[in-house]
């Protein structure tokens, strides 16, 4: 590997003092305080030299001339250089694999964790003279407004007040997968908005029906670009947005404006709707509906709550419709597990039941084979990325205060699990003596993060996830075509197929 990417890479193969030190078990104790005597200065953490830390021209000569996805290159600087490495990416940034060194980082994560910003959404919110969406704010700022969401967000039963919503949604969608016979990542984008939608807008927009508004077609564009765009900047496509206004930036704003503007026309209407029924003495919430609740929440302003509820919009469909994508996938090219799944489903709901919280409770077998597609296919390649208020000691070095720190799950992954690619549920059963259920395995197969900066839609993207594969298995048979069998996925944002997968579906006897 080494050889064939030094040949491959027209720079770094000229670097004689690249050497391979570290073997990928070769795991430390990295909580040991930041004062003791072996720990080695920030300066030895090996990493690419010479040209790659120049500014702009170092992070596009590794991203860039590879012609590889970012994954790939950041395989082989772990190839290189082991569990830890340094590399330039505007800043420097320190990059690791090795579990131990995960749950170091969340354990002096702090209070209000800090987690580097979505490049062109700052930019975006310093040219338009606006606060910066939740997803995007820092300290005092940001731990007050999690603090009212998380109120809403993270309770154990807190998606459930939308189950039966994202049932009839579930529904919808199955019945076009029905009439189609074939499904993509763009219907799949469909449900997942449509869900996030009830949430966030507590209403439908009707993009499962078969005469979508020209009005609600624009708003879907533009959550599929803003997806599109931010994946674009995040995967080092876009390097000069944050400097210009270049084409990736351009578009990001022209559609980020149209999706805000909405969330905050869609906002104040159902806040006078609010006062109205108010004054007629008909307002009812029992604090379970996320758009009433942050209206009437009193530790919030207009603004604040519509920040959060953006947050949402931007954070929730492209995720969660890439995620759902990966499990219908492991489940298409794995029928045995398909027809497990579908016996539990039908043994508790049968084929035309709704699923209820206490079906889903029992869904065993359900929620192992979403816990497996993690591992297979882990969705997001960063993410989890921090920047700690004190120094730290990860893999033996002294990191200082502020470092930027990449955390690879895909990479700890691989190394973790030697049968990394077979899709086997039955690992996660609790009847599973062999279960893996320790701290370290639980931080590099959670997609969500961790701690009090972990992803605030966690709940709603699992159940989002649960319905729409109760209901696809309920119907119908699930199998792709030939092609989109051999299919590689590569990173950008989210994992997704290098070509689109088609889907085929055949109704159940
Ligand atoms: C399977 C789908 C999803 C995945 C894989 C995912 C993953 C993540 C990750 C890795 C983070 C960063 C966590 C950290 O720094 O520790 C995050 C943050 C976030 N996610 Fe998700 N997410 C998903 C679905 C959703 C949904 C459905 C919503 C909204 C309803 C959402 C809203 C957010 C928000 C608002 C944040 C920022 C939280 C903060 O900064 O406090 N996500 N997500």
């Amino acid at each position: 590997m080494l050889t064939m990417w030094k040949r491959q890479h027209p720079v770094l193969s000229l670097c004689k003092s690249v050497e391979l030190r570290h073997r990928s078990t070769d795991f430390q104790n990295t909580t040991r305080p930041a004062d003791q005597t072996d720990i080695k200065p920030f300066q030895e953490i090996p990493g690419p030299g010479g040209i790659y830390k120049w500014p702009i021209i170092g992070p596009l000569l590794l991203f860039g001339s590879s012609g590889d996805g970012a994954q790939k290159v950041f395989d082989r600087l772990f190839d290189l250089y082991g569990p830890i490495f340094k590399v330039q990416l505007f800043e420097t940034h320190v990059v690791l694999s090795n579990p131990k060194d995960f749950e170091t980082v969340f354990r002096n994560e702090g209070k209000s964790p800090s987690r580097p910003n979505i490049s062109i959404i700052n930019a975006f919110s310093k040219r338009q003279g606006l606060k910066e969406p939740m997803i995007n704010l820092q300290g005092e700022e940001w731990y007050s407004l999690r603090n009212a969401a998380n109120k809403y967000l993270l309770k154990a039963d807190s998606a459930l007040h939308y189950l039966s919503t994202q049932n009839e949604i579930a529904d919808d969608f199955v019945k076009v997968l029905t009439q189609q016979g074939t499904m993509d990542n763009d219907l799949l984008f469909r449900y997942t908005t449509e869900s996030i939608s009830v949430v966030v807008f507590n209403k439908r927009l009707g993009l499962l029906a078969s005469n979508v508004s020209q009005e609600m077609l624009d708003i879907f564009t533009a959550t599929r670009n803003v997806g599109e765009l931010i994946a674009e900047a995040e995967s080092g496509k876009s390097v000069m947005h944050s400097y210009f206004r270049n084409r990736t930036y351009r578009d990001f704003e022209d559609s980020y404006l149209k999706i805000r503007k909405r969330a905050s026309q869609d906002y104040y209407i159902a806040k006078a709707e609010v006062e109205k029924r108010e004054k007629e003495g008909t307002f009812q919430s029992d604090g379970r509906n996320l758009l009433l609740s942050l209206i009437k929440e009193k530790s919030l302003t207009d603004d604040e709550a519509n920040n959060i509820l953006s947050s949402m919009y931007i954070g929730g469909a492209d995720s969660t419709s890439k995620s759902l994508e990966l499990l219908l996938f492991n489940l298409a090219v794995n029928p045995d597990k398909q027809e497990l799944l579908r016996k539990e489903i039908i043994s508790l709901i049968g084929s035309d039941g709704p699923l209820t919280a206490s079906a889903l409770a029992q869904m065993s077998y359900l929620k192992a084979c979403v816990k497996e597609s993690f591992r297979v296919k882990f969705p997001m390649f960063a993410g989890r990325n921090r920047a700690l208020p004190n120094d730290c000691v990860l893999s033996g070095y002294k990191v200082p205060a502020g470092t930027n720190i990449l955390m690879m799950n895909p990479r700890a992954l691989k190394l973790e699990y030697a049968d990394q690619q077979a899709f086997t549920p039955e690992r996660w059963l609790r009847s599973n003596q062999d279960r893996k259920s320790d701290a370290a395995s639980n931080l590099i197969i959670s997609p969500f993060g961790h701690g009090p900066r972990s992803c605030l839609g966690q709940r709603l993207a699992m159940q989002e996830m649960y319905i729409a594969t109760v209901k696809v298995l309920q119907k119908l048979h699930l199998d792709l075509d030939p092609e989109s069998k051999n299919t590689e996925f590569a990173y950008k944002l989210f994992l997704e197929p290098v070509k689109p997968l088609r889907f085929i579906v055949t109704k159940l006897k």
